[in-house]
């Protein structure tokens, strides 16, 4: 004890980092969260071969997600073993015999190397949910938060592992988006910013790193880009048609911004602005639009509800 306390602050965090997951050593992961990210991310675990636990809070949401998942799987084998319907079938069986599903997370959570969360966009729950588990998993246990707007250091500073925790943020459709960004907050060590890096490149993704800086990289470019589209329409200057047709055929973008934010969710392109907005109010990309809460208050959420910008015929 005497020893310890003469130790400097820096040397004791070097200290606790040494027991977390090595570099290239995350085998067994969690995925707190089966809607549309949680259940993309375990189902790309399972495909790349790592055992996985899909956790979410009854076992009636998580048969909707093994259902997805198991649907998302037949289309990659589809594609991946186009001519060879064997080896695509035992690409399935073998991804789906590395997932389970639980409503808790007690029983994986000893051994476990990573845990990914991909709950809803709210900092309380989110905070709450890693103080429960914080005070189970096992030292080495990794930490990581798929949010795509909230501050990874407020999510953090709800656990003790401030050295083990990290952003790992994901893109819709997990199976078909290639890239993974994998985000530091000034605690994150050394060794866990790499061992996130390594885990990103076993799934098979392509990784790029960042601070803790509002929407990371993509969604500090892509918000303000597709608020800019919505500015535009509201001055009058074009049609959202013809946005999104310039868009795509002009800069090459696979949906223009109004078909990407009717996919996401008009609710959660507002939630993340708003958000912003009450952080940086002096900062006029992140301003709110007429337009944009006229739809989301009229219930008009996109894709989800049948109408956003575009209308949709319901499945
Ligand atoms: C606006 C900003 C707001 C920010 C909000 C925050 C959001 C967040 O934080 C960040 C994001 O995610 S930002 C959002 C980032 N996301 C983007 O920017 C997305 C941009 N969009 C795209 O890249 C394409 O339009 C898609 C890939 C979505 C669809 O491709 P398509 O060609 O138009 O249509 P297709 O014919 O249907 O699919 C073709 C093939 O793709 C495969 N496949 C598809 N889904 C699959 C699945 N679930 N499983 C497995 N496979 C799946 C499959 O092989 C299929 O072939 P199949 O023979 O039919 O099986
Ligand atoms: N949708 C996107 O395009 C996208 C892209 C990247 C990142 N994200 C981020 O990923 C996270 C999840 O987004 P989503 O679109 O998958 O949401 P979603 O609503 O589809 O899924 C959230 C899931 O969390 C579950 N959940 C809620 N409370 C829980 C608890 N206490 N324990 C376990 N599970 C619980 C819900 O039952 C639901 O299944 C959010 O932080 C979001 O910002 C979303």
């Amino acid at each position: 004890m005497a020893f310890v306390s003469q130790l400097s602050a820096s040397t004791v965090r070097h200290l606790s980092t040494t027991s977390v997951a090595r570099a290239g050593q995350i085998h067994e992961m969690i995925v707190i969260g089966g809607g549309l990210m949680g259940a993309g991310i375990a189902q790309v675990g399972a495909q790349t071969g790592h055992k996985v636990t899909l956790v979410d809070l009854n076992q009636e949401v998580l048969d909707r997600s093994q259902a997805r998942i198991q649907a998302s799987i037949q289309r990659v084998a589809k594609k991946q073993f186009q001519g060879d319907p064997s080896a695509g079938e035992t690409f399935v069986q073998s991804a789906l015999a590395n997932l389970q599903i639980a409503t808790q997370p007690h029983a994986a959570l000893a051994t476990a190397d990573l845990v990914v969360e991909a709950v809803v966009e709210n900092l309380e729950l989110k905070r709450k949910i890693f103080q429960e588990y914080d005070a189970i998993a096992p030292a080495k246990t990794i930490f990581a938060s798929n949010t795509s707007s909230l501050p990874i250091g407020d999510i953090a500073t709800a656990t003790q592992r401030l050295d083990r925790f990290g952003g790992l943020h994901f893109f819709n459709p997990v199976p078909v988006m290639k890239l993974l960004e994998v985000i530091r907050i000034p605690e994150t060590s050394d060794a866990t910013f790499q061992a996130m890096l390594d885990w990103g490149q076993a799934m098979k993704k392509t990784t790029v790193k960042c601070q803790d800086t509002p929407g990371f990289i993509v969604n500090r470019i892509l918000v303000p880009t597709m608020m800019e589209a919505v500015r535009m329409v509201e001055r009058g200057d074009a049609s959202t048609r013809d946005v999104d047709t310039a868009m795509k055929l002009g800069a090459g973008h696979p949906m223009g911004p109004f078909e990407l934010a009717d996919y996401v969710g008009l609710d959660t392109v507002k939630f993340i602005l708003d958000g912003w907005h009450a952080k940086y109010p002096d900062q006029p990309l992140f301003k709110p639009s007429d337009m944009l809460n006229q739809l989301v208050d009229s219930g008009k959420f996109g894709i989800k509800s049948g109408e956003g910008f575009y209308k949709y015929e319901k499945k």
